[in-house]
């Protein structure tokens, strides 16, 4: 069994991040927040979700020593000129318990693009997923890859899967939300699914040559 770490507050993304190594990496066991000793975890400045998911990993591994890896993803909408984009978790503003958050920044995407007509509703997701891992000498080794999942967004909130943006948004070629979509078809097309499994072989690989 090799280790590791996965840097999310978010405990759904965990969960998907979880399912999805699960299936690509043989032998995986994965940690999250509650199983390292208690850490500072950084704030989201950089202007990218590559920017960001490097700081997240990054501190991760400095902080437990373990190979790290940190998703940083949102949702662009066409018509905000690819906002929310990197500030899609606290686009409200509101910083409370996740539900309350996803509900109040859906609640506000809806209002902002309530006049924006069917066909220029354009959206996609996008993740970043950064691995970091020790190296020698106190290093630390890093690389990235991107998913999108483009889309559109409806007009109003369906399904009770997923989290975040997914009530909302229906995939190319699709006609439920991502959030009516049963787990492993969500996993299947999403940004995340698409980064993770690009990655898989690479954790692995640096996994059994640790
Ligand atoms: O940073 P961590 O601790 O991992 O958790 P977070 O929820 O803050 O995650 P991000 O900073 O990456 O912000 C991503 C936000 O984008 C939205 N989002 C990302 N992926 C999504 C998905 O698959 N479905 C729906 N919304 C998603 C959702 O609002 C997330 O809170
Ligand atoms: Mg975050």
């Amino acid at each position: 069994m090799t280790q590791v770490f996965l840097a999310s507050r978010n405990a759904k993304k965990l969960a998907e991040m979880q399912r999805i190594l699960a299936e690509h990496v043989p032998d995986i066991e994965v940690l999250g927040l509650d199983d390292v000793t208690p850490y500072d975890e950084p704030a989201e400045t950089e202007p990218t979700f590559e920017g960001n998911a490097l700081i997240k990993a990054r501190v991760a591994v400095e902080a437990t020593g373990l190979p790290s890896l940190a998703d940083d993803s949102g949702l662009c909408v066409d018509a905000l000129n690819g906002m929310p984009g990197v500030l899609s978790a606290r686009w409200s503003g509101s910083r409370n318990g996740s539900v309350d958050r996803d509900r109040a920044n859906n609640e506000l995407l809806l209002d902002q693009i309530h006049d924006v007509p069917d066909e220029r509703r354009g959206a996609h997701f996008t993740s970043a997923v950064a691995f970091a891992y020790p190296a020698g000498a106190g290093g630390v080794v890093e690389h990235v890859v991107h998913g999108t999942m483009p889309g559109r967004v409806i007009r109003e909130m369906r399904g009770a899967g997923g989290f975040g943006y997914d009530v909302l948004f229906v995939a190319d070629g699709h006609e439920l939300t991502s959030a009516e979509l049963p787990p492993d078809e969500k996993d299947a097309i999403s940004h995340r699914g698409k980064a993770l499994r690009e990655i898989a072989p690479f954790v692995a690989g640096v996994l059994t040559g640790l």
